[in-house]
């Protein structure tokens, strides 16, 4: 049988970390790591490329943007693909790579590591198996993240965990499957493609996350509204607006068309997502202004998938409302 051929891209992380005298950087080239992973040399060929040697909090839509490329260019002659990444923005990434390359037949998978391939003790080489292992299996397809024997999908995983080897977690949908035992078990099929792959790349930077805090001051307000096109408020709860910022942000939204300065309301917890309309401070907004919410989507998969929707053309508010409510690689059940 012919070998199958993974494309392995580095980024860098702590996957790929030594100790420096500032701390902990990534030093490996993608060879010295590749050679921690030598066993399934009968099976599979894996050919290595560096894209970049940064700690993931220096992680850009640019990279995401690289690494689309790098994808897109050996699509054809590759069957799997393997990003190593960290583990602190590397949610971001799946969730932006499961929107920039669409309905992908082939494996394509993210993973990283609490502890350096050259410790001892580490995850490292059995996040680099297990992905081996799922790529190698002929039911794998799509952007998905691998951690700790998860195959969590690209647009569902949360890094939950400091320190711990199970630092992610699938929010609001179960991990697609498990290795067990060095067997691949499937518990929910990856997403079917609806026709061939398609990468896109453009992406709109300007949006921004609003946090809010109890009695956080309205004072920003307007330069924020100004600022950016796309305003993500991180509410209370299933999707509260206290009064002293329901007020500001919708009167500075209304001078503007609502598809050209977006409002859309999230939540803070992490579970089960929003639902605006169920108390006065939330289904208030309606009167207002028109806006989205990501019911159970993750922050990182709204986030980027508008970042995505606003890179492209958008000419009304229906035609927003119609492209962020369509689910993509199981980001949204309801
Ligand atoms: N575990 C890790 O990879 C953390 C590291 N700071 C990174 O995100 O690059």
């Amino acid at each position: 049988m012919k070998k199958k051929k993974i494309l392995m891209l580095t980024t860098g992380g702590t996957i790929a970390s030594g100790p420096t005298e500032n701390g902990l950087s990534p030093v490996l080239s993608p060879d010295e790591l590749q050679s921690y992973i030598t066993e399934f040399r009968d099976v599979c060929e894996l050919e290595c490329q560096a894209l970049c040697s940064l700690d993931s909090t220096n992680i850009t839509p640019a990279h995401w943007q690289m690494i689309v490329r790098a994808i897109r260019d050996r699509y054809d002659d590759c069957d799997a693909f393997l990003i190593c990444h960290g583990t602190d923005t590397m949610a971001y990434t799946a969730a932006a790579l499961s929107y920039l390359v669409q309905d992908a037949q082939k494996p394509i998978l993210i993973t990283g590591a609490q502890r350096s391939i050259l410790l001892e003790i580490t995850d490292a080489k059995k996040n680099l198996r297990d992905s081996i292992l799922f790529a190698l299996d002929e039911r794998t397809k799509g952007v998905n993240l691998v951690f700790d024997g998860n195959l969590i999908v690209g647009t569902r995983a949360k890094k939950t965990s400091s320190f711990s080897y199970n630092a992610f977690s699938s929010i609001n949908f179960p991990a697609l499957a498990r290795i067990q035992n060095d067997r691949v078990i499937y518990y929910v099929p990856p997403c079917p493609a609806s026709g061939p792959v398609r990468f896109y790349d453009q992406l709109n930077p300007r949006l921004f996350l609003l946090k809010l805090t109890p009695g956080i001051s309205p004072d920003i307000i307007p330069l924020i509204v100004r600022l950016y096109d796309c305003i993500l408020v991180e509410s209370f709860g299933v999707g509260g607006l206290p009064d002293s910022i329901l007020d500001p942000l919708c009167s500075e939204l209304a001078r503007y068309e609502p598809h050209k300065k977006v409002l859309v309301i999230t939540t803070q917890v992490t579970y089960e997502g929003s639902a605006v309309d169920t108390y006065e401070v939330g289904r208030r907004v309606h009167n207002r202004v028109p806006f989205l919410e990501t019911r159970d989507m993750t922050l990182e998969a709204a986030y980027t998938k508008l970042m995505w929707i606003l890179g492209g053309k958008i000419s009304s508010w229906n035609e927003l409302e119609t492209a962020f409510y369509s689910p993509i690689n199981y980001d949204l059940s309801f």
